[in-house]
């Protein structure tokens, strides 16, 4: 059922390396048919990134790349790298911390849910991980990885500087998410040891007090969070942190639900499209088999249909279809299935099928 008027979205593809094109042709599949099922149009145009554009033009973010993704009302990224580009003058990776830059993309949003059905496919205790709900908040376009590089034949250096206003701008952020959950935040630092620790904790606790003294605030240091977050994960709920320490825990976190695969993200800013992408890399060891898990990637399509076209009930058929195939055992290899990418897309597709055929019955009969 449509719950706007039809129109034209203008989404950006860059499907990237390795495993990148199999699972964004898959999220691909899946918005053609919400598309025609709610009546809208989704322009498709694919672009280069990552080993990919270094390849085809020796840049790994082309400025026709950037310039398409500031135009776009979505982007969804598969994902960049690989060997084959290791001791290379340009890395793949340049390319993704380029478009983020780029595209003001400040705050990357990692939500994770176990689903009650894959709980045993974590390694730890079902009791401990059923029930999970958290997201992380990760701090994007800062930190070490943006930091000035140095290097000599006897030694290098990684820069980390943080700014007042880079840390306040995604500690805002956190804590408005964390109005709509369940009204905490734990922000993560190294505040024993490092200077922009030290001062990302002032400016979590001063913002806390002065715009959310609603919200429940809690510090803790990386290294115990980590073992925290798998001895007692259930007890968070947003984990706001910087760069490095956020792509570092959401993969941890990511083996309670059972798979990295089935983890999405959504980077946002100020204004303008959001990037969406799944939280795994490129997966060279499976790509090009049709091994690789595409929930990823179509739950990142869906908070792109949230997030930046702000089509709440697609997004929410997405996530519906989503959690029914998993349910039913449907799964690629990585949760112990026997589906390859393209059949585990098709199985999300036929379950947007079935619910978009409920509600269509249910409505007639209720007319009727
Ligand atoms: N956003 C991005 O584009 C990212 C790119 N990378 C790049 O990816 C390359 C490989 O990095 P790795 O450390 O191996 O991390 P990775 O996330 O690519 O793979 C780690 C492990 O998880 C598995 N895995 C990942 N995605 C999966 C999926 N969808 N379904 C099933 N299994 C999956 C892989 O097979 C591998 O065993 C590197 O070049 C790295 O820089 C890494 C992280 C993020
Ligand atoms: C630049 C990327 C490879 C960093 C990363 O691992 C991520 O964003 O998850
Ligand atoms: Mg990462």
């Amino acid at each position: 059922m449509p719950n706007t008027a039809p129109k034209t979205y203008n989404i950006v593809l860059l499907p990237g390396d390795g495993v990148g094109p199999e699972v964004t042709a898959a999220a691909k599949a899946v918005l053609g048919v919400i598309a025609d099922f709610y009546g809208h149009r989704f322009e498709f145009s694919e672009h280069l990134i990552g080993g990919a554009g270094i390849d085809a033009t020796g840049d790994p973010l082309p400025p026709e790349t950037t310039a398409a993704c500031l135009a776009a009302d979505g982007v969804l990224l598969g994902a960049v790298g690989g060997p084959k580009w290791d001791g290379q003058k340009r890395r793949p990776e340049e390319g993704l911390l380029g478009i983020r830059k780029a595209m003001g993309l400040f705050a990357n949003l990692r939500p994770l849910q176990v689903s009650p059905v894959l709980a045993h496919r974590s390694p730890l205790k079902k009791e401990i991980v059923e029930g999970v709900d958290l997201i992380v908040f990760r701090e994007l376009t800062g930190g070490v990885y943006f930091g000035e590089k140095t290097r000599t034949d006897s030694m290098a250096s990684d820069l980390c500087i943080y700014s007042v206003e880079e840390i306040e701008r995604v500690t805002r952020a956190a804590f408005k998410t964390a109005l709509q959950r369940r009204g905490k935040v734990t922000s993560v630092d190294k505040a024993n040891v490092m200077e922009t620790s030290r001062l990302w904790r002032e400016v979590v606790t001063r913002i806390h007090a002065e715009e959310f003294p609603q919200v429940q605030l809690e510090h803790a240091l990386v290294d115990s969070m980590a073992m925290h977050l798998i001895r007692k994960p259930r007890e968070y709920d947003v984990i706001l942190t910087e760069n490095m320490f956020g792509d570092i825990l959401s993969d941890e976190i990511s083996v309670l639900g059972g798979s990295i695969g089935l983890l999405p993200s959504a980077s946002l800013g100020e204004a303008g499209p959001g990037l969406f992408e799944p939280i795994h890399g490129s997966a060279p060891d499976i790509a090009g088999q049709d091994l690789a898990n595409p929930v990823g990637t179509i739950l990142s399509a869906a908070m792109m249909l949230r997030h930046s076209l702000e089509l709440e009930d697609e997004a929410t058929s997405i996530e519906a279809a989503v959690a029914a195939v998993l349910a039913a055992g449907a799964t690629t290899a990585d949760l112990g299935g026997e589906l390859g990418t393209r059949a585990a897309a098709e199985a999300i597709i036929d379950a947007i099928k079935a619910i978009h055929w409920a509600a269509t019955h249910r409505v007639q009969m209720h007319w009727g």
